[in-house]
C-alpha cells in the first residue's frame, strides 16, 4: 500500500486488523493499521464525491424529471447511474467497489470517530504525545460525553511536554469553523471578511452533503429498511426510496455540529440571507442579488428578499440577469425531486418520510399526509428549543457530575458510582411525586421529572460503559421500600436478597443461569437513589458464591450506582429498619429489538399471578414503573428459582466489608 498507488485496502479490514493489534498491544502496528484505516475511509468518501458528481452529469440527473412518465424515466436513470457509479469507483479505487462496503457497525464507528479512540493509546504508547493528543481530542470534540477520554483528556492538559496547539481536531469539518468566524465578523460588522467566511463555509457545506450522500448509496444494513413489498418493481422502488430518504436527511447531518444533537435549522438558506446582507452592506449589488435571487428558490413568496430583488432590479437596470446561483439551483430541483417520488411513495405504498427541511412546498405535500407534516414539523421545532435551552446549561458535558467510585474501588468489574446526578430539589420533587402518585393522584402526563432523570442516568450510563452504542430502555420504575414494624436490632435480613440482575444465581454451583425466566437482555444495571433518611438499605456487591460481600453503597440523593448485570455483578440490599428508601431502578439492554420488552412481560407475568415471591419481601414496598409514553407499569418479579435464602449470616457484611478506597490505576490509560 502507499498512498497513490491506486489501490486502496477496505477500511473495514485495516480497522479490524488495527483493533486486533491493539489488544495484541502490538502499538507499532496498531498505530499504523488504525491511520490505514482512517486514511482509507476518506479516500473512499473523495472517490465517491467524485463519482457521484461525474455520474450525475453522465446520466443528465441533475435536470427536472418530464412528464408524464418521469416516474419510469426516473428509474431508468438511477440504474444507468448505478452503473457509471460502479465503473467509476472500481476505476478510482483499484478494485471492486463492493469491497468497501463495510456493515453498518463499523460505518457508525467511524462515524462516531471510535477509531481515534483507540489510535490515541497506540500512539500514547509509542510516546508520540503530540500525535497522541491530536488523535484524543479528535475523538473527544465528537465524544464530549465520554468520561473514560474526558479524564484523559484532563492528563493531557496536565503533561508537561504537551502544546496546546497539539489539541487540534484532525477531522475538523471545515465549514463548522468558517460558518463560526463567519458569524462572528457578521456580528461585528465586518462584512467583507464575514463575506469570505460565509462563501467558504458554504461551499464545504455542499461538498460535505455530496460525501453523506454519497454513502446513502448501497444497501443499508442496519434493519431499519421498510417492508419490501413482492414483486421485482416494488422491491427496487421501495429500495431507492431507501436510498432518497437517507439522502434527504444528510441536510440534517451537515447542519449537525459534531457533538451536538440539534440540526442548525435552515443551513443553507441562512448562509444566503446572511451573504445577501454582507455584500449589501459591502456595496456589491450583483453578488447581493445573486444570493437573494438563490434563498427565493427555497422561500418564493418571501416579501422582504422579493423587495429587495425590485431594489436591485432599479440599481442595477434592467439589464442585469439576477439568477440564482447554479448550484444552490441545482441543489433546490434535485431535492425537490427526490422529495416528490418520496412523498408519492409514502402515499402509494405507505412508509413514513420526516422531511427534514422547513421550506418544502406546500403543493408538493399530498394532502393526505400535509397535517402529519406540520405536526411533525412542530414536534422538531419544540425538540429544537427543548435543545437550544439546555445547550446553554451545557448537558452534554455532564456537568458537575462525578465518578465517586470506579470498578477497582468496588473490588470488581463494571461497576461505577456517579455523585450528583440529581440535586437535591431534584430529588424532593420525584420523591413528592412518589406519594402522590401513592394516593392516585399523579397527572402522568406531567411526570416528565422522572422521565428526565431516567433519561440523564441512561445517557450517563451509555456513555461510561458502551460509548458509541446506544443502550435503551429495558425497564424503569421507582421503588420505595418502608421498614416494618417492631423489633429491628440486630436484624441481618434483606430487603432484597442477592442476585444478578440477568441471570439465574446459583451460588453453590457458582454459577448464573442466563436462561428464562431471568430478564436476559439486561445488559446493564443503574439504580438512582433519592434520599438518605432511613437506616438499613445499604446495596451490597457480593462474589459469585453470594456471601463473600465485596462492597458496599450507601445510597445518597443524586448518586447512580451503575454495573453490567450478569454474573460478575450479583448484589442485594440490607434491610431497611427505619423509615423509607426510595430509588429508581433503571435497566438498560443493547439490543433495541428488547427495548421495553420487559415490561411487557412483566404486565404478562403479572397476569399470571406470579408475584408472591415479591410480596413476601421483609419491608413493605411500593412501587410505580414508568414506560416512556407516560403510563404505570409494574415491577418485573423475581423470576422463580432464584436463589433466596442464602446463609447470610456467614456475610462479611458489616459497614467495614468494604476494603479500603484504592486510588484509581487504569493501565496507564
Ligand atoms: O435498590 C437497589 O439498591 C437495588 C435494587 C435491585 O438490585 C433490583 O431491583 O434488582
Ligand atoms: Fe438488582
Amino acid at each position: 500500500f502507499s498512498p497513490g498507488s491506486g489501490r486502496l485496502l477496505p477500511y473495514d479490514l485495516l480497522y479490524a486488523d488495527g483493533v486486533r493489534a491493539y489488544f495484541a498491544r502490538d502499538w507499532p502496528r496498531a498505530a499504523e493499521l488504525l491511520q490505514r484505516a482512517l486514511h482509507s475511509y476518506s479516500q473512499l468518501l473523495v472517490a465517491r464525491r467524485g463519482c457521484q458528481g461525474r455520474c450525475r452529469e453522465e446520466a443528465g440527473f441533475a435536470g427536472p424529471p418530464a412528464a408524464p412518465s418521469w416516474e419510469t424515466r426516473f428509474f431508468d436513470r438511477i440504474l444507468q447511474r448505478a452503473e457509471c457509479l460502479g465503473e467509476c469507483l472500481g476505476r478510482r479505487l483499484g478494485s471492486e467497489p463492493s469491497l468497501h462496503r463495510a456493515s453498518r457497525e463499523i460505518q457508525e464507528d467511524f462515524e462516531q470517530r471510535e477509531p481515534y479512540n483507540y489510535l490515541q493509546v497506540a500512539l500514547f504508547q509509542l510516546k508520540k504525545l503530540d500525535e497522541a493528543v491530536s488523535a484524543a481530542h479528535t475523538f473527544f470534540v465528537a465524544n464530549p460525553q465520554h468520561l473514560q477520554m474526558r479524564e484523559d483528556m484532563e492528563k493531557y492538559q496536565r503533561m508537561a511536554g504537551v502544546k496546546l496547539e497539539s489539541f487540534r481536531d484532525l477531522q475538523a469539518t471545515l465549514y463548522w469553523e468558517a460558518y463560526e468566524t463567519g458569524v462572528q465578523q457578521y456580528n461585528v460588522e465586518d462584512y467583507l471578511q464575514a463575506a469570505v467566511k460565509l462563501e467558504e463555509s458554504l461551499e464545504e457545506v455542499l461538498l460535505a452533503l455530496e460525501d453523506c450522500r454519497a454513502l446513502c448509496e448501497g444497501p443499508q444494513e442496519d434493519g431499519t429498511e421498510e417492508e419490501m413489498q413482492p414483486g421485482l418493481y416494488e422491491a427496487i422502488a421501495a429500495h431507492y426510496i431507501q436510498v432518497l430518504k437517507c439522502r434527504q436527511h444528510c441536510v440534517l447531518e451537515v447542519a449537525t455540529k459534531p457533538a451536538r444533537v440539534s440540526a442548525t435549522d435552515d443551513f443553507i438558506p441562512s448562509h444566503l440571507v446572511l451573504l445577501q446582507f454582507a455584500y449589501d452592506q459591502v456595496g456589491n449589488q450583483a453578488l447581493a442579488a445573486e444570493c437573494a435571487a438563490s434563498y427565493l428558490l427555497f422561500y418564493p413568496s418571501d416579501e422582504l428578499m422579493l423587495e429587495k430583488m425590485k431594489k436591485y432590479q432599479a440599481e442595477l437596470g434592467e439589464g442585469a440577469s439576477m439568477t440564482a446561483r447554479e448550484n444552490i439551483q441545482r441543489y433546490v430541483q434535485r431535492s425537490l425531486m427526490e422529495k416528490k417520488l418520496i412523498y408519492y411513495a409514502v402515499e402509494h405504498l405507505g412508509g413514513t418520510f420526516n422531511d427534514p427541511d422547513p421550506w418544502t412546498p406546500d403543493e408538493l405535500i399530498p394532502g393526505s399526509l400535509k397535517q402529519k407534516h406540520r405536526e411533525n414539523r412542530e414536534k422538531q421545532r419544540l425538540e429544537n428549543l427543548d435543545v437550544g435551552e439546555q445547550e446553554q446549561r451545557g448537558p452534554f458535558t455532564f456537568e458537575g457530575i462525578t465518578v465517586a467510585m470506579d470498578s477497582h474501588q468496588l473490588n470488581g468489574s463494571q461497576r461505577v458510582v456517579f455523585d450528583r446526578v440529581l440535586t437535591d430539589s431534584e430529588c424532593k420533587d420525584i420523591l413528592r411525586l412518589a406519594k402522590l402518585a401513592q394516593d392516585g393522584t399523579v397527572n402522568w402526563r406531567d411526570a416528565t421529572l422522572l422521565l428526565h432523570a431516567s433519561e440523564k442516568s441512561r445517557k450517563i450510563v451509555e456513555s461510561y460503559f458502551t460509548p458509541g452504542k446506544r443502550l435503551h430502555f429495558s425497564f424503569t420504575h421507582l421503588v420505595c421500600r418502608t421498614a416494618v414494624e417492631g423489633e429491628q436490632d440486630g436484624r441481618m435480613d434483606l430487603s432484597h436478597p442477592v442476585h444478578a440482575d440477568n441471570c439465574l444465581l446459583d451460588p453453590e454451583g457458582k454459577e448464573c443461569w442466563r436462561e428464562p425466566p431471568a430478564y436476559m437482555y439486561r445488559d446493564f444495571s443503574g439504580i438512582l437513589y433519592l434520599n438518605d433518611d432511613f437506616h438499613g438499605g445499604d446495596l451490597f456487591f457480593t462474589e459469585v458464591d453470594a456471601v463473600t460481600v465485596t462492597a458496599q453503597v450507601r445510597p445518597k440523593c443524586g448518586k447512580l450506582v451503575a454495573f453490567s448485570s450478569g454474573r460478575e455483578n450479583p448484589h442485594g440490599i440490607w434491610a431497611v429498619t427505619h423509615g423509607r428508601r426510595c430509588a429508581i431502578a433503571l435497566w438498560y439492554t443493547l439490543s433495541p429489538e428488547h427495548a421495553e420488552q420487559e415490561r411487557m412481560e412483566a404486565e404478562d407475568l403479572m397476569r399470571q399471578g406470579d408475584m408472591e415471591q415479591e410480596l413476601s419481601h421483609t419491608d413493605v414496598k411500593e412501587h410505580m414503573g414508568t414506560d416512556h409514553s407516560g403510563g404505570a407499569s409494574p415491577e418485573p418479579p423475581v423470576p422463580k428459582g432464584r436463589a433466596r435464602s442464602t446463609s447470610q449470616r456467614r456475610m462479611s457484611g458489616s459497614e467495614s466489608g468494604q476494603q479500603p478506597q484504592k486510588l484509581r490505576a487504569r493501565d496507564e490509560f
